[in-house]
């Protein structure tokens, strides 16, 4: 059984989540009818000192003013400080999020959003990654990265151990029942994890599939063994299609779900092996299947953002990411860094009723490089 992730953390109340270019508030602001009370921003947004900073650190060539954008957004600060736009207010929602073992993850990032606008977070984190996460949560060692841009600290109702993998106790195998990153603990299949949500909360509203895995990544799509592939699709594919099966039952109508998904769906891109592109491709398609058929049971909306890349633990075993980031940087329309909290916010305004009729979709947050035809950095250009 999980243990808790509360004990010890500081408890908040989150407020709403204002996702406007131009939000500065200050404590007491009244908006649209909304008692809305947002602490003021400005410098108090570590978030935005962290991608000011870091952008202009990695990419000295980046203008003064393209730090500044992203500073601004970020932060919600405004030249001339005006307050209006449109609350993203999940207040009353419960969200569970499969696939937080850190903080620099994009489902550390998505937690964050949502908590910012006001949800509640509950957790599964990978059964072997499970006591670091805990233990590093309780001393304290998130707690920059959980700061909210309301000055508060991001809390976590509870942590379930899970993987994803599984989806009943019988399907586990002798070897890792018995394996010591699994001794201690119980009840982690997703049919498991679904019925201890259920017994603990009631019901969610907001389902958050952030997590893949691929044993042979590193390895051409030629090299890839029938295992390796099976496990990719089963890691990172079918694992949304359970956990979608079995937490449908008890997510309330008009709730949401999201996954995350990569460009190498559609797109070759080589060195994201092990069938992992092919992994991504069933999990778009599944989005669409999905969307149809949880939206006729349970008026659910089901929908995947295609994420740029992002230097987490797991795109850091692949082994090229800071490549891919560099790439980026220097293709993409959008000549930034993303943002984990980028993403984080999209997610947030896909599962609010603002995007009550969006469902099905594959939703690009990658500073637009999808979009791009070729590589303008390419040598081939310049002669
Ligand atoms: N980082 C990128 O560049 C990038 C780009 C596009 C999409 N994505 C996608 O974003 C999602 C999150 O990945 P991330 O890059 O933020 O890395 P991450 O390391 O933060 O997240 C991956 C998580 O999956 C968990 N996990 C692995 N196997 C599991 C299992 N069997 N059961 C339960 N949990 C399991 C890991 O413990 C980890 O917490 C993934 O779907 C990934 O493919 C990442």
């Amino acid at each position: 059984m999980g243990a808790s992730a509360a004990a010890g953390l500081q408890a908040v109340v989150a407020r709403p989540y204002i996702i406007s270019p131009t939000r500065m508030f200050t404590s007491t602001t009244t908006i649209s009818g909304f008692n809305l009370k947002v602490a003021k921003q400005g410098l108090t947004n570590s978030s935005g000192i962290f991608s000011r900073q870091s952008l202009c650190e990695r990419y000295p060539s980046a203008s003064s003013k393209n730090c500044r954008v992203v500073t601004r957004a970020m932060s919600g600060e405004t030249e001339k400080g005006t307050a209006y736009g449109l609350p993203i207010d999940l207040r009353g929602k419960r969200a569970f999020i499969a696939g937080v073992a850190d903080d620099n993850g994009y489902g550390w990032a998505i937690a964050k959003a949502l908590a910012a606008a006001g949800a509640e977070i509950i957790v599964g984190t990978w059964v072997p990654a499970l006591n670091i996460f805990e233990t590093s949560l309780r001393r304290g060692k998130f707690d920059e990265s959980r700061r909210l841009p309301n000055g508060s600290l991001m809390e976590i109702s509870k942590i379930y151990p899970l993987d994803a993998i599984y989806d009943t106790p019988e399907d586990v195998p002798e070897d890792v029942k018995t394996n010591k990153r699994y001794a201690g603990c119980s009840n982690w299949t997703v049919k498991e994890v679904a019925e201890s949500v259920k017994n603990d909360f009631g019901s969610i509203d907001i389902l958050v599939h952030s997590l893949a895995n691929g044993p042979e990544v590193t390895k051409s799509l030629l090299e890839t063994s029938r295992r390796g592939y099976l496990a990719a699709i089963s890691a990172s594919s079918y694992s949304f299609v359970s956990l979608l099966q079995h937490f449908l039952p008890i997510m309330n109508s008009g709730g949401a779900s999201i996954s995350l998904t990569y460009i190498a769906s559609e797109r070759t891109i080589p060195g994201y092996g092990g069938g992992m592109s092919s992994a991504k491709a069933a999990l778009e398609s599944d989005t669409r299947v999905l969307a149809f058929e949880a939206g006729r049971k349970g008026q659910i909306r089901v929908n995947t953002i295609s994420a740029g890349p992002l230097g987490s633990r797991a795109a850091k075993a692949i082994g090229f990411i800071e490549k891919m980031i560099d790439y980026s940087y220097s293709n993409a329309p959008l000549q930034k860094e993303l943002l984990a909290d980028e993403v984080g916010n999209t997610a947030a305004f896909l599962v609010s009723p603002l995007a009550s009729a969006v469902t099905g979709s594959v939703v690009y947050v990658d500073n637009g490089l999808n979009t791009m035809g070729f590589a303008i950095d390419s040598s081939t250009l310049a002669t």
